[in-house]
């Protein structure tokens, strides 16, 4: 207990013990990074950075729903950050020009969420394609955020970086998926830049031209270009350098390194791209400079764009500003997850992060493996110069630890969970898609309807026929039609989509689709009726069907849909709603696709595909209530059907028709 007891000591600073209850000396010589066994408490304000007001335990909903609220203004990020970012804002950090960063200059961009899911690339080694250079990496990167992936050198970064961006350089080979807006899909051209370590500037232009150059080239010849440079130089904050010489002249100095990283950052702006890739924007950056850039990023991000970056090492304020870090050594992820988390991961692996240290240079020292010959060094010089125990961690066992722990954390089940979330709604947008359009589309027998009831119309005039049997009729001869589209149209959709191979849950797909068409084709009858003509009938039927699918609870979770029309009784009379999810109580498709389903999160953990769906649909966790929700179906076709029997009776009789109505009336107006 004494050792474990002198090991946390050790961690903490002159400072922190100031104002840390243990009153243990510390040991002059502890500057070195020391491992502390079994540590499992959450991160104190004396073991780390003062990060600002917030608490240190992360809410991953709070941060979620930040997330769906999209993109949050500049002044917002900054007033959250971190206190070296109040520092600059009140003016004890060196002066930028901040007058340039303005939340009122800011053009919104609709950037993308990437998500990568065991990710692997190899290169060729001595034997074919044998080494893996990045190992099954999983994480996302959102609209609005600045993503870091950190590392000692060689541990994978750029070629992460690369094979997000679909830019792998041969022999390199990619495995894995990854998925751009939830989509499993490579980046168009032009919607995303990616920005090389290296800068490759023509010195003898100026910024300004510089910008127009590589406008003339990346965007096609009727786009005015002049207004996005402006606005590129801006964005990069280079105004003050816009008329000015890249490579400098025989009086002048040419751009510092901060600026030329600007400039290839704002060369890759012009395109307005959603998504951009940058190989070490800090590289060979001065603190002020490196500073500066990330302020400015941030700004950038703060416009919507989603940023993903790869960094060897960071100061404190700078990864203050970062909203994400993906962690890699050796090409394994050892963390993924919100910048606050993965210090208090460190902290639950037993690897605190001691004041007045960097968390990158902590994190950098517990992960990178050469500084394993800097103990070899220390142990042998130990003998001769005194104790060089504190130096003495072995990296290897320090990043096995750190793997385990991240293993079995719950970041990591966060990780996979919102990996879930931002893949699986193109699942339930492909089933609304599919059961409102094919529904939509078949509104095409709207005349052969219209012609119908004017023939039953003419029979029951001459007392040939009644609506009893001109409904039944109908329905019995429709019923083998319907059920025909929808088992071809389903078998053809379920299984290019992929959904759940089992038989109960494909015949209750083409039931639940048959019911919908049922429903529709009632709906249908009715409309016929009251206009009995083709042009109104169909306007009439499109318009119902679009308000009864912003009613269905997909664009809009029912809960939080107004109360009065949209809910009652838009939301429950749109037989969509049934179809797809209904009430909280009565989910219909999402749960034959989901319910009593899992997904793997981490290698520990499973989540049910109801929680995975929870917070963006009210899906039930009941099972067997779809078969309710095709009760409520069945009612509706019904109750369509005896509405239209009464109209039928008491309207078509007479032969009174709203457009009959209307034309008898614009008549009787011209007579006279
Ligand atoms: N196309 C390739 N062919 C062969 N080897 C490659 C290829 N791409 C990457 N590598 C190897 O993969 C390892 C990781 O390279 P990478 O550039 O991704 O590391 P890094 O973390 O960005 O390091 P640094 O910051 O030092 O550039 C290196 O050993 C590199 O030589």
């Amino acid at each position: 207990m004494e050792e474990i007891q002198s090991q946390s000591d050790n961690y903490r600073s002159s400072s922190s013990s100031a104002s840390s209850p243990i009153t243990t000396k510390i040991p002059s010589n502890n500057l070195y990074y020391l491992r502390k066994p079994n540590l499992r408490q959450p991160i104190s304000f004396e073991d780390s950075p003062d990060w600002g007001e917030d608490d240190t335990e992360i809410d991953i909903d709070q941060v979620e729903e930040e997330e769906e609220l999209g993109p949050t203004p500049f002044a917002a990020t900054t007033a959250t950050g971190s206190p070296a970012l109040s520092k600059l804002n009140s003016g004890s950090l060196p002066s930028i020009p901040m007058q340039e960063i303005s939340a009122n200059d800011v053009r919104k961009i609709a950037g993308v969420s990437i998500v990568w899911k065991d990710l692997t690339v190899t290169v060729k080694g001595k034997r074919k394609y044998s080494d893996k250079v990045v190992k099954s990496s999983n994480g996302y990167a959102l609209p609005g955020t600045l993503t870091v992936i950190m590392g000692p050198a060689k541990s994978g970064k750029s070629t992460l970086l690369r094979a997000l961006s679909g830019r792998l350089r041969d022999p390199a080979k990619m495995f894995g998926e990854v998925f751009v807006n939830g989509v499993k899909s490579r980046l168009p051209y032009g919607s995303y830049g990616y920005v090389e370590r290296e800068s490759t500037l023509i010195g003898s232009l100026t910024v300004r031209e510089m910008l127009y150059y590589s406008a003339l080239l990346q965007l096609p010849g009727f786009l005015q270009k002049k207004s996005l440079v402006e606005d590129a130089i801006l964005a990069m904050s280079l105004g003050d350098y816009a008329n000015k010489l890249i490579g400098g002249h025989c009086y002048m100095k040419g751009l510092p390194n901060g600026e030329r990283r600007r400039v290839n950052i704002a060369r890759e702006l012009v395109m307005r791209p959603q998504i951009l890739f940058i190989d070490e924007p800090l590289y060979h950056l001065d603190s002020v400079s490196a500073l500066l850039m990330m302020v400015t990023l941030k700004k950038l991000a703060s416009t919507g764009c989603t940023i993903i970056f790869s960094m060897y090492q960071s100061s404190t304020e700078v990864f203050g500003l970062f909203d994400r870090i993906c962690l890699l050594s050796n090409g394994n992820t050892l963390f993924f997850g919100e910048t606050l988390a993965c210090l208090q991961h460190f902290s639950n692996a037993g690897f605190p992060c001691p004041i007045m240290q960097s968390p990158s240079d902590h994190f950098l020292r517990a992960i990178n493996t050469d500084f394993d010959r800097i103990i070899a060094m220390c142990k042998n010089w130990q003998d001769d110069h005194g104790d060089f125990s504190s130096v003495n961690m072995d990296t290897a066992v320090a990043i096995r630890t750190l793997e385990a722990t991240y293993r079995s954390s719950s970041d990591a089940g966060a990780v996979e969970s919102m990996i879930v979330r931002l893949t699986e709604k193109v699942r339930v947008t492909a089933i609304f898609v599919f059961v409102s359009f094919s529904s939509l589309l078949s509104i095409s027998g709207l005349p052969a309807h219209i012609k119908e009831i004017k023939i039953y119309t003419d029979e029951e005039s001459n007392q040939h026929s009644g609506p009893v049997v001109f409904l039944l009729g109908n329905l019995l001869s429709s019923i083998p039609f319907l059920f025909l589209i929808s088992i071809s149209s389903s078998l053809v959709f379920y299984f290019l989509l992929g959904l759940r191979d089992e038989f109960s849950l494909v015949a209750y797909f083409v039931l639940n689709f048959f019911m919908c068409l049922l429903v529709n084709e009632g709906l249908m009858l009715l409309v016929a009726s009251i206009w009995q003509d083709v042009y109104w009938s169909m306007l009439t039927m499109v318009s119902v069907h679009v308000v009864m699918m912003l009613a269905a609870g997909y664009f809009r979770i029912r809960d939080e849909l107004p109360g009065p029309v949209w809910t009652y009784p838009l939301s429950y009379l749109a037989f969509h709603t049934y179809s797809i999810q209904a009430r909280p109580s009565i989910p219909g498709l999402l749960e034959n696709e989901y319910v009593g389903t899992s997904f793997a999160v981490g290698q520990v953990r499973t989540i049910s595909g109801i929680q995975a769906l929870h917070s963006a649909y009210d899906i039930s966790p009941d099972t067997n209530v779809k078969w309710a929700n095709l009760l409520v179906l069945f009612v509706m076709a019904v109750g369509y059907r005896i509405v239209l029997f009464i109209l039928l009776y008491f309207r078509v009789s007479k032969n009174i028709a709203i457009c009959r109505f209307y034309a008898c009336n614009r008549n009787t107006n011209k007579g006279r």
